[in-house]
């Protein structure tokens, strides 16, 4: 697994944020349009032309391959190609989460662009969500693990919409830490998670990332 340490300051990780983030919500937002638009067919003739124009200017500089998992010399992360929560990935919700001492909590919203059963949420998607969720609680007082096995149970259809995901280890075992969560509406859980982390071999990466 490769890391790429990058030397740059908190302020200017806050000042790339500030830059590529709203150019990701910008074209999430047009993820959604794309999907719930009603507009002429020339009118989305034109629409697709404007937006070739666009890739292609992005493109005019860019990396080879993925954006990788970047971090600094404080060990503040920058997973900004992540497909949950990546700053720079609109396919990401993005899925916010907040350590606290006993796990991860994440609030979170899902529209058209995430449904599976008619205005539900696609139950590959909530497995992806809950695999982030539970691997960052299993990382939160360590270093990154990878996902052995995770099992989900989905207990009702997860609306489109808002919801929140809760998740804590709930046993360790030399570098398998096994950890549970919840995936939930405003009305309770929809579907649990169980999963067994694993630290890996090895490990050359930084630890506690931030
Ligand atoms: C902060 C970041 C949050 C990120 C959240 C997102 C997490 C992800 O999605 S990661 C991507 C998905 N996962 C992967 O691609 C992992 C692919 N698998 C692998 O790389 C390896 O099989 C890996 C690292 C899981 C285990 O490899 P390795 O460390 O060599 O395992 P090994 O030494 O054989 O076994 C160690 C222990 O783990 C157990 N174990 C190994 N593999 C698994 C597994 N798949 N499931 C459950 N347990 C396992 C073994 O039984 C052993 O247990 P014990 O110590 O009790 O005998």
């Amino acid at each position: 697994m490769q890391f790429t340490l990058e030397d740059i300051t908190a302020d200017e990780i806050d000042r790339r944020r500030g830059v590529y983030g709203p150019l990701t919500d910008s074209v999430r937002d047009l993820i959604d349009a794309v999907i719930r638009t009603e507009v002429d067919a020339a009118d989305i003739d034109v629409a697709r032309r404007r937006i070739d124009e666009v890739v292609a200017d992005l493109r005019s500089r860019q990396i080879d391959g993925s954006y990788g998992v970047r971090f600094n010399t404080d060990a503040v992360g920058m997973p900004w190609g992540n497909a949950v929560m990546g700053v720079r990935n609109a396919i990401a919700p993005p899925v916010r989460t907040v350590a606290d001492r006993e796990g991860v909590t994440a609030e979170f919203t899902l529209g058209a662009a995430y449904e599976g059963p008619a205005h539900h949420v696609h139950g590959g998607v909530c497995a992806m969500v809950l695999d982030q969720v539970l691997g960052e609680a299993a990382a939160a007082d360590d270093i990154p693990c990878f996902t052995g096995t995770i099992t989900v149970t989905y207990r009702r259809p997860t609306p489109l919409g808002a919801l929140s995901a809760r998740a804590e280890i709930v046993d360790r075992d030399g570098r398998k830490k096994i950890v549970r969560g919840t995936l939930s509406d405003a009305d309770g859980v929809t579907a649990e998670a169980e999963g067994v982390f694993i630290v890996p071999k090895n490990w050359s990466g930084p630890s506690n990332l931030k």
